[in-house]
């Protein structure tokens, strides 16, 4: 079931937790993209201060692949992770998760589609300190008012090699280990998509390529989706696809991409950005940048 990747392989000695058993059923899911942005539209603020975070999206998410959304700091990324999540809402245009339009839903039927269909990983881990990792990765069951299915937790955590550490608190655990527990929180409710939001900008090299690694047979050996905001070039190379952002615009598509090419892109778009910035200040009636 591997799908073709260009990630770097795991160095010698290391050992990556067996994945293949955290097979993702494909039942009840819908044909077509995971998730597909229609004409996408996110400004806060209205008027001479409104702030166009997305202008005009249009992207879509094909099930069983790993995508990387990288680009300048303020470029749009986060907004966009968070209006496809249903986290945010969009000022116009539409987001289909799953075929459904969750622009049309209201708070408590998009609060129920992220608890069901969503996992969240991010930087800062996010877990409750007061509670333990099992407990932790148990909480959106917990929340939900569900119980957790013991046997998914357990294989879960074997998988994911943190299965001695599960009646350990936060502050007891490393880095990696901490971002294993998020990784598993997120999947214990076996979600269509999952979010990681800069997943590996809080550890070491060799913890975030143990991350990324297990992120990559995640997709490659279950069939997860999943949708990660990145800037490192070298985090990206692990991805099958890589969107980048200027200015709240789908600037560059890759396919496959490689640590290099990633570099080259977001740096010529760093440069992009700072050049429009001087220009604007220079001609301050200009208009906003890239307009
Ligand atoms: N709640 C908010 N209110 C007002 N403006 C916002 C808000 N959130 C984001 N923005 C603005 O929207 C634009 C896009 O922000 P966003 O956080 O999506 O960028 P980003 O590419 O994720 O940046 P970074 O890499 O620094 O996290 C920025 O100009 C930002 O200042």
């Amino acid at each position: 079931m591997s799908a073709s990747t260009n990630a770097p392989t795991p160095t010698a000695g290391q050992t990556l937790p067996n994945l293949a058993s955290l097979n993702q059923s494909a039942a009840g899911m819908a044909n077509g993209p995971a998730i597909q942005a229609i004409d996408l539209v996110k400004d806060y603020g209205t008027g001479d201060f409104a702030v166009h975070a997305l202008r005009h999206v249009n992207v879509a998410f094909e099930r069983g692949r790993f995508t990387a959304i990288m680009g300048p700091s303020g470029s749009g990324k986060s907004t966009l992770m968070h209006v496809l999540s249903g986290l945010d809402c969009a000022t116009s245009g539409h987001v289909l998760f799953d075929g459904n339009d969750i622009t049309t839903f209201d708070d408590k039927q998009l609060t129920l589609m992220r608890r069901d269909n969503v996992g969240f990983i991010f930087q800062s881990f996010n877990l409750l300190p007061m509670f333990t990792a099992e407990q932790n990765i148990a909480m959106p069951l917990t929340l939900a008012g569900k119980k957790p299915d013991r046997q998914w937790l357990h294989r879960l955590a074997a998988d994911l090699g943190i299965e001695d550490r599960l009646s350990h608190r936060p502050a007891e655990l490393s880095g990696g280990q901490q971002q294993r527990v998020a990784i598993a929180r997120a999947l214990i409710t076996h979600p269509h998509v999952v979010f990681a939001d800069e997943p590996t900008g809080a550890l070491d090299s060799i913890s975030s390529a143990e991350v990324l690694g297990m992120l990559r047979r995640l997709v490659d050996e279950t069939g997860q989706t999943v949708i990660m905001v990145t800037h490192d070039a070298a985090a990206a190379a692990y991805a099958d696809r890589a969107i980048v952002f200027s200015d709240g615009r789908i600037v560059a598509d890759v396919d496959h991409p490689t640590e290099e090419g990633m570099s080259a892109l977001v740096m010529e778009q760093r440069r992009a950005t700072a050049q429009a910035a001087a220009s604007n200040a220079a001609a301050p009636n200009a208009g906003p940048a890239g307009l």
